[in-house]
């Protein structure tokens, strides 16, 4: 699998204050990248290292293969970016916009401005400018001049914060659509962890400075799935009765306690069938982590219920 991105050992110090601590991570083609962390946590300062928007203090960053000088700058030119806010000119309209960024860009195909304008939905604004755009339409637009060059990745800093839920919607679909249909990589920054979970394949996780995780959805999945916390006070008898049940998948995890993957069997006739066979149910519970809980549980930290 090629690497889009890597980054090594990465730390920044602003000052006397270390914001990144030996960041590691890697993006592989196709991916769309979740990058985790509260607020503070680093996720800017990681997207401007990589842009080249700072300089690291340490570390070493590998875009498309290449991590030094003028060529790594030449990769730059593959990458389209909305960092922090969307940046466009106040007093021009979506399309003048366009044709403004594709001449500092030097895109070259004159198509590119109306597919584009068309491919965010920004295609009926009319006279409307840049200003009194709302945040859904300026989030648009600076997606709109982020794909103007056709870039192979895209970055995108907390994309979705404040836009409300159809429009939240409608951007996530984009994103989805550029990776399924264009194959483009995506790293999109975000505390909005219910959002990301819904459009991002892998993720990392980034707390203080630090990484402490990075893991697919799909073992995020596995390790999150829902099972059945069984404590009882003869593991041996109940494991007899649980087959007897036709239940086959259980693990025995320690002489008390039985964790059941299958979920076709309710917990009021496991309890029954147990105590008619005399083993006593100490508890029964059923268990699993959303992404919320399995980033909070990583960082033991606190949070609201929706925004970490
Ligand atoms: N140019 C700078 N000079 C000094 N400190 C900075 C600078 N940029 C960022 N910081 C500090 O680095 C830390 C991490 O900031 P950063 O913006 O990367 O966090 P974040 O995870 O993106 O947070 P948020 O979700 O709030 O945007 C913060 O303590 C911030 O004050």
């Amino acid at each position: 699998m090629e690497d889009i991105l890597k980054l090594d050992q990465v730390s920044k110090k602003f000052g006397r204050q270390t914001v990144l601590k030996d960041v590691s991570l890697t993006i592989h083609r196709g991916d769309i990248y979740g990058l985790i962390g509260r607020n503070g946590a680093g996720k800017t300062t990681i997207l401007k290292t990589i842009i080249r928007l700072i300089q690291p203090t340490h570390g070493t960053i590998t875009l498309f293969g290449v991590s030094k000088g003028s060529a790594y700058i030449h990769q730059l030119s593959r990458t389209g970016s909305i960092i922090e806010s969307p940046v466009a000119v106040d007093q021009l309209t979506a399309r003048q916009n366009l044709i403004y960024y594709s001449k500092i860009h030097g895109v070259v195909d004159p198509s590119a401005v109306d597919e584009t304008l068309k491919f965010v939905g920004l295609n009926a604004t009319g006279k409307k400018k840049f200003k009194n755009f709302s945040l859904g339409m300026k989030q648009k637009m600076g997606l709109a001049i982020a794909l103007l060059n056709k870039p192979d990745f895209l970055i995108l800093d907390e994309p979705i914060n404040g836009l409300d839920p159809i429009a939240i919607v409608e951007f996530r679909e984009l994103l989805l659509k550029l990776n399924q249909t264009q194959q483009m990589t995506i790293l999109i920054s975000s505390h909005i962890l219910e959002e990301l979970y819904q459009l991002a394949t892998r993720f990392g996780i980034l707390n203080n400075g630090t990484i402490v995780k990075e893991i697919t959805k799909q073992e995020f999945e596995q390790q999150s799935r829902e099972f059945i916390k069984l404590e009882v006070d003869n593991p041996d008898l109940a494991t007899n009765v649980l087959r007897q049940l036709g239940c086959q998948n259980f693990k025995v995890i320690n002489d008390h306690l039985i964790n059941i993957y299958q979920l076709d069997i309710s917990n009021a006739k496991i309890t029954e069938e147990l105590i008619n066979n005399h083993v006593q149910v100490i508890t029964i519970s059923r268990e699993g982590l959303n992404l919320e809980q399995y980033f909070k549980q990583l960082i033991e930290g606190t949070g609201d219920e929706q925004h970490v």
